[in-house]
């Protein structure tokens, strides 16, 4: 843990939306870091606001929906050198204040995103070569310094008849099939999302999304709706082309059997606030929260076909402003909970000293010292690239 390199430090940041029922906390008051070139899993219910948190990070939250609070750490050392005030801090730039501009030219540059669903990336009316290769144009376009606005073409350019294409662009989205494992993709590059199987638009979506040499990469549910067996296929490509790469991944999935397959830390969300953060190996072998060792419990037991799945009973509370309550807002399906556990909101912890495990829940963690991650990793009392995250941990021992 002490070399880690956070590239993103996340603190206290909160997403609502404002609809009409009233106002749904998403999540609320989240506080984590990605590390440089690791695969960071989020795991969860559905509704727990994996995707929001996801979708945040990006600046691709719309209306009704806003993040109302905290802050986005990005390591920009090239950015860093156009900004100052409190934007600023190290090698680190505060994505939620700078500019608009600045935020969305990060999209299709340097941030790069994977849908669960592959319609949602994809036109339907063009060539699948076609369409990679105009995330590579859009690309090149920002790295020429073409100004911000041409990073709209992201999303407006999508339109058949456009002709900005360039030959070597094209020969870079071919090139790009082929790393994904695309079988004949000249061929292949010349057809349309419907004549793709879900696997292979599954690799082209991928293919799309790393056109752009991103550093960070959100994949949302990249498996989910795959047969068992390209859902293996595809998560060999993903781990071969994080290390191929160098890629940042944040991983939203609900499969626990993915995350232990890929994913370097494990963060455990619930109705919208992070429960548990730590080395994969820590949070799945010995949770400390009762919600992570109750998703646990409700996997299939694949050696033992006697062995019942046992789901969490009770249903994931509301997320509305006006119901929820001010305790863990898993008290009331939680084997472990006492009457302390609805007055206030749960402390959050370290476990084990320097582990870099932490958990969130009034009876777990490490004895009684309260681990207040907003103030233990705030980027202006320290100097970046030091990881104060596990000296803290350390020092509340
Ligand atoms: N566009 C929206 N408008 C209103 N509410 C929304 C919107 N998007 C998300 N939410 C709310 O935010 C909550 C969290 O949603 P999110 O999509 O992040 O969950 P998730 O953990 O990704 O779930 P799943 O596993 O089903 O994808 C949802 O319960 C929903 O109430
Ligand atoms: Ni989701």
């Amino acid at each position: 843990m002490n070399d880690a390199h956070p590239l993103l430090r996340v603190r206290d940041l909160s997403t609502k939306f404002f609809t009409k029922e009233g106002t749904i906390n998403a999540a609320d008051k989240i506080s984590f870091d990605v590390n440089e070139g690791e695969i960071l899993s989020i795991v969860g219910e559905s509704g727990s606001g994996k995707s929001v948190t996801g979708r945040s990070l990006l600046g691709l939250i719309e209306s009704p929906g806003k993040i109302v609070n905290g802050e986005i750490w990005y390591r920009s050392p090239s950015l860093r050198e156009e900004l100052d005030g409190d934007m600023v801090d190290g090698e680190y730039i505060n994505l939620l204040s700078v500019s608009s501009s600045i935020r969305s030219s990060l999209l299709g540059k340097d941030f790069s995103m994977i849908f669960q669903d592959p319609e949602e990336s994809f036109n339907q009316s063009l060539t699948v070569g076609r369409q990679i290769a105009e995330a590579v144009e859009v690309n090149k376009r920002a790295e020429n310094g073409e100004t911000y606005s041409n990073i709209d073409l992201l999303k407006d350019i999508v339109t058949p008849g456009a002709q900005y294409i360039s030959e070597e662009s094209y020969d870079r989205a071919v090139e790009l099939l082929k790393l994904v494992d695309i079988p004949d993709y000249t061929e292949r590059a010349d057809e349309y999302p419907h004549q793709f199987s879900g696997g292979m638009l599954q690799r082209a979506m991928i293919a799309q999304a790393i056109a752009c040499d991103p550093e960070f990469l959100v994949a949302d549910e990249p498996t989910t709706g795959l047969d068992v067996t390209i859902q293996a296929g595809v998560i060999n490509l993903l781990k071969n082309l994080q290390n191929e790469l160098d890629l940042t991944v944040l991983l939203i999935t609900h499969n626990l059997g993915v995350v232990s397959r890929l994913g370097d830390r494990t963060a455990v969300m619930y109705a919208g606030e992070l429960f548990e953060v730590g080395p994969t190996d820590k949070v799945l072998n010995s949770p400390e929260n009762p919600y992570t060792e109750g998703l646990l419990n409700s996997l299939p037991d694949l050696t033992d076909s006697n062995k019942y799945i046992e789901p969490i009973s009770g249903n994931v509370p509301s997320l509305l402003d006006s119901e929820m309550g001010l305790g863990c807002s898993f008290a009331d399906r939680c084997p472990a909970a006492t009457d302390e556990c609805t007055g206030s909101p749960p402390p959050t912890r370290a476990v084990n000293g320097d582990s870099g495990h932490r958990v969130t829940c009034l009876h777990a963690g490490d004895g009684d010292t309260e681990v207040p991650i907003s103030i233990e990793t705030n980027p202006t009392r320290e100097e970046p690239r030091q990881d104060t995250n596990s000296k803290n941990i350390a020092n509340n021992d």
